[in-house]
């Protein structure tokens, strides 16, 4: 089929964009994996598809592959490009969304200065439900949260387990420029205690208000920004008492706002969203 796409970014993380309401796809791992290759396809992070919704008070549905070609929970960054693309394909001018997800309704909202906003929800703190397993590990308690050791390429490293819809390990570090990123990523994203393997989140505390982060995500490797990730980070920084909402995010592709008022109030994560071109590719 011939396919049609937008590619997009969210702070330099990249996206192929599918309008699957006016194009029928279905495709396996493999086109997933051929779509996001950086030499032989399109080239993204993550693809997104756009769907009519499965429940009654939504408005859409969108579903999430990384480029290793596994369908997932939930992504902060391409919620915005989502709601960039569906304004700008006319597929809605609605400016508040409810988007069902593989992992519960988002609400991505449209600013009047163009910017986008998304309640991406309360996190999830409860090991097991992120998921991890924490059975036999001695935690540290910091604040409101419980730092967990992993040996990670011979060092004992301490991490937070957040989710928020999909699962991160946040470690604070000095230096997210000198940071094993690279090296530890895959150890933390393979760790047998995450089931689901995991975001591995560095983040550097800048001050109370503001954060660097890196990521190494999940079936993608790092990228240049995760929004849930960002999201996770700074859930982690207030619970440990090192940080006060809201937070600015330095990643390397760009900034993101995070605020959160605690306990089982929702994250919201307010950066940029953009449409780099429209494209065809034969699939
Ligand atoms: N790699 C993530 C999905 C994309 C999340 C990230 N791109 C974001 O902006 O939140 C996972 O496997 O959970």
């Amino acid at each position: 089929m011939k396919l049609k796409f937008t590619k997009m970014h969210g702070a330099g993380n990249d996206f192929v964009v599918i309008d699957a309401i006016n194009q029928a796809i279905d495709f396996t791992p493999e086109q997933w994996r051929f779509l996001a290759d950086r030499r032989f396809g399109v080239g993204a992070d993550q693809m997104l598809v756009v769907e009519r919704p499965q429940q009654d008070d939504v408005d859409f549905r969108y579903r999430i592959y990384n480029s290793d070609g596994g369908e997932v929970e939930q992504c902060g960054n391409g919620a915005r490009a989502f709601v960039r693309f569906v304004t700008e394909k006319g597929l809605t001018d609605k400016r508040a969304i409810r988007v069902e997800t593989m992992s519960g309704v988002i609400c991505p909202r449209l600013e009047e200065d163009g910017g986008i906003t998304v309640d991406m929800g309360a996190p999830i703190l409860q090991p097991q439900r992120v998921p991890f397993h924490a059975n036999g590990l001695d935690g540290r308690a910091e604040g409101e949260d419980t730092l967990w050791p992993l040996e990670i390429n011979g060092r004992t490293l301490w991490f937070s387990a957040v989710s928020m819809g999909n699962p991160h390990a946040v470690q604070v570090v000095d230096d997210v420029d000198a940071a094993p990123v690279a090296a530890d990523g895959p150890q933390i994203e393979h760790h047998p205690r995450f089931p689901k393997r995991v975001n591995a989140g560095f983040m550097q505390i800048v001050d109370r208000h503001a954060i660097r982060l890196r990521v190494f995500e999940r079936g993608a490797g790092e990228t240049l920004a995760c929004g849930t990730g960002a999201c996770a980070a700074v859930v982690a920084g207030i619970r440990r008492g090192l940080l006060d909402s809201p937070v600015r995010v330095d990643t390397r592709g760009g900034t993101l706002s995070i605020a959160w008022a605690g306990g089982a109030s929702p994250v919201l994560m307010t950066g940029p969203a953009v449409s780099v071109f429209d494209g065809e590719i034969e699939i």
